[in-house]
C-alpha cells in the first residue's frame, strides 16, 4: 500500500530545533503546508519579521525562510488552529532538567511535552501523526499515548513515532539537508508501520532511503540519548587526555590526530577544549544517569554521570590555570573573554563555558572585557546574572564590560582568554594586540585555535604550550619519586 501523502504539517515549539528543521520540510517539500506555532509571541514576531530578523542566528536559515515564508510556511501562535487542520504535527518543545521535585537536577522536565500532548488531544477532531522530535527519556511515547487515547474523541485515533533530531547548532542548516540518516521509530503494528512510512515519505522528498532508518519507539528514543552521550564522552576522553599532556609535554592535538588516525576511532569530535557546552549534552547524559539509577543500574549510571564531572573538571582546571599562570591572584586584573557563544556560528550560550570562566574570574575580583561576534548584549546581562545569584546586575556591570571588538576586548588586559571557536579569532591582529596589553601579556586558548608558535614569537605567553616546558620537569619528578623511601 502507498504511504498516506502528507499535505499539512504542525511544528509545536518554534525554537532552535522546530524552527530550521521545519523550515527546510517547507523547502524541500512546496506541496506540504507547514505551520510553527509557539506561545512565545516575540519569538513568532521575529521569526516574521519584515526584515528577517530571525530569532536565531544559523548559518544559511535566513535564506530557506527568505525562500519558503509565505509560501507554503507560516509562523503563528494559534496553536489550536494549527492543531486543528494538521495531519501531522512535530513536538519540538523544550525539555529541560527538572529543577525542583522527584529527579531535580538529573530528570528531564516532561511538563512541556505534556501541555502540548494534552492541548492536541483536547483540540484534535480528525486522527493525527504526532511526531516526538524533543528529546525524551526512554517510553516517553508511551505516556503521550495513554494521554491522546484516554481524551481522544470519537473517529479520531493518534499514532505516535519518535523521530528524534541530530542536527548540530551552527551547522544546522548543512546537517539537515544532507543528515547522517534520519531515524524514526514507532510500534511495530501494521498502524505503527504506515505512521512512519507516512514521515518516511516526507523526508524521501531529499533524503536517500538508505539514510532513513526505522525502528522501534523505544530504540529511537534511546538512541538519541545514547548518541549524545557517546558524543560528549569523547570530548571528555580528549580533555581528560589533555590534562596529562599539559603535564608531560605531550601536545593533546598530536596525541588526537595520531588516535583518530585508526579508522575504527575516527578524527571527528576529538578537539581538546575548555569543555563542552550547549543546551543537551549535559541534559542527555544527566538524563541517561537517573534513567540507569531508575532502573537499578548504578554501575551504568557512574559511568556516564564521570563524563559530566570530567567536563566539570575542564572548566574548574581551565579556570585555576589562569589564576595561578597570573602569579596566583587575579584581584583587580583586567582579562578579555573572547566568546560568549557555547560554540561558534550560533548565538546560544546555554551552557556555554565561557559563562563559568567569567563566574570564576569575577569571583576572584578580575575585570572583563567580553567580545562575541553573535551573541546579543542582553543575553549575557541575564546570563551572568543566573551564573552569579550572589552579585547584583550593578556590581557585575561595575567588573564586567561588552566590547565590539577583539582588539577593543584586549586593551589594557593582562590576559586574553579564548573560549569559543570563532574563526574571526585566528585573524586577530595579535601584533597590534600585544602592544596594547600589559606584559607579560598572556593567551589562554581553550579552543587551541590560534597558531601558539607565531603568538609566541609576537612575544605572548601562550597557554597551554608554554605550560609545556614549565612543568614537565616538577612533574617528572613527583613521578620519579613514587615509591621512593621518604628517608
Ligand atoms: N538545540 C539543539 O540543537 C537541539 C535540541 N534538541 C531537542 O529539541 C527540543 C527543543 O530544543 P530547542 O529547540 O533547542 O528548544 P527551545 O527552547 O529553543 O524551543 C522550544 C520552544 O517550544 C516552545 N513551547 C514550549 N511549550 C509549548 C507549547 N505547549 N506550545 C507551543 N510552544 C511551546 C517554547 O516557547 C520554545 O520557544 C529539546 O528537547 C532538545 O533537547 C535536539 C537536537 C538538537
Ligand atoms: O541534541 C543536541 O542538542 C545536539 O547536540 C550536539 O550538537 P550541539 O550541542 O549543537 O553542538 P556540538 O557541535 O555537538 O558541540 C557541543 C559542544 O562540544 C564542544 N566540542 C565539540 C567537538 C569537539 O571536538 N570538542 C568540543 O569541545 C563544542 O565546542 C560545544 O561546546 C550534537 O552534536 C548534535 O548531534 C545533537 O543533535
Amino acid at each position: 500500500m502507498a504511504p498516506l501523502k502528507i499535505t499539512k504539517i504542525l511544528c509545536i515549539g518554534a525554537g532552535y530545533v522546530g524552527g530550521p528543521t521545519c523550515a527546510v520540510i517547507a523547502l524541500k517539500c512546496p506541496h506540504i503546508t507547514v505551520t510553527i506555532v509557539d506561545l512565545n509571541q516575540a519569538r513568532i514576531d521575529a521569526w516574521n519579521s519584515p526584515d528577517f530578523n530571525l530569532p536565531i542566528y544559523e548559518p544559511g536559515l535566513e535564506d530557506v525562510v527568505r525562500q519558503c515564508r509565505g509560501r507554503n510556511l507560516f509562523f503563528s501562535t494559534d496553536v489550536d488552529k494549527g492543531i486543528r487542520e494538521a495531519e501531522l504535527i512535530f513536538v519540538s518543545v523544550n525539555t529541560p532538567t527538572k529543577k525542583s521535585g522527584v529527579g531535580a537536577g538529573f530528570a528531564a522536565d516532561l511538563n512541556y511535552v505534556e501541555l502540548a500532548t494534552r492541548q492536541i488531544a483536547a483540540v484534535a477532531t480528525t486522527s493525527k501523526i504526532v511526531v516526538e522530535k524533543s528529546t525524551v527519556p526512554c517510553r516517553t511515547a508511551e505516556s503521550m499515548r495513554t494521554i491522546l487515547e484516554a481524551n481522544s474523541k470519537p473517529n479520531c485515533r493518534f499514532d505516535i513515532l519518535s523521530n528524534p533530531e541530530f542536527l548540530a547548532e551552527g551547522t544546522a542548516i548543512a546537517d539537515l539537508f544532507q543528515p547522517d540518516r534520519v531515524l524514526i521509530g514507532s510500534l511495530q503494528t501494521r498502524e505503527g508501520k504506515d505512521a512512519c512510512a507516512a514521515l518516511a515519505n516526507v523526508y524521501s522528498n531529499w533524503v536517500p532511503e538508505n539514510k532513513i532508518l526505522t525502528v522501534g519507539l523505544w530504540s529511537s528514543e534511546l538512541s538519541k540519548l545514547a548518541a549524545n552521550a557517546m558524543l560528549a564522552q569523547r570530548i571528555s576522553s580528549v580533555n581528560a587526555l589533555s590534562a596529562i599532556c599539559e603535564a608531560t609535554g605531550a601536545n593533546i592535538d598530536e596525541v588526537a590526530h595520531a588516535v583518530g588516525y585508526d579508522s575504527r576511532v575516527g578524527p571527528k569530535f576529538l578537539k581538546a577544549s575548555v569543555g563542552f557546552g550547549g543546551s543537551c549534552f549535559q541534559k542527555d547524559i544527566l538524563n541517561l544517569v537517573y534513567l540507569s539509577e531508575s532502573l537499578h543500574l548504578p554501575e551504568v549510571a557512574a559511568y556516564w554521570r564521570q563524563v559530566v564531572e570530567m567536563n566539570e573538571y575542564q572548566k574548574r582546571r581551565f579556570s585555576k590555570r589562569v589564576v595561578d599562570t597570573l602569579f596566583n591572584t587575579i584581584t583587580g586584573k583586567h582579562i578579555a573573554v573572547l566568546g560568549f557563544a557555547f560554540k561558534a556560528d550560533t548565538g546560544d550560550t546555554r551552557e556555554s563555558a565561557s559563562i563559568t570562566l567569567i563566574r570564576d574570574f569575577l569571583s576572584e575580583r578580575a575585570f572583563v572585557n567580553i567580545y562575541d561576534p553573535k551573541v546579543i548584549e542582553s543575553q549575557i546581562w541575564l546570563d551572568l546574572s543566573e551564573a552569579c545569584p550572589n552579585m547584583s546586575l550593578e556590581s557585575i556591570k561595575k567588573q564586567v564590560k561588552i566590547c565590539n571588538s577583539a582588539v577593543e576586548a584586549a586593551l589594557n588586559t593582562e590576559a586574553i582568554v579564548i573560549a569559543t571557536e570563532w574563526k574571526e579569532f585566528k585573524a586577530v591582529a595579535w601584533t597590534e594586540v600585544y602592544e596594547h596589553m600589559k606584559k607579560p601579556a598572556f593567551v589562554f586558548d581553550g579552543r587551541l585555535l590560534v597558531d601558539a608558535d607565531e603568538l609566541t614569537k609576537i612575544g605572548f605567553k601562550v597557554y597551554p604550550s608554554f605550560f609545556f616546558f614549565g612543568s614537565v620537569h616538577s612533574q617528572f619528578d613527583k613521578v620519579a619519586t613514587i615509591g621512593r623511601p621518604t628517608a
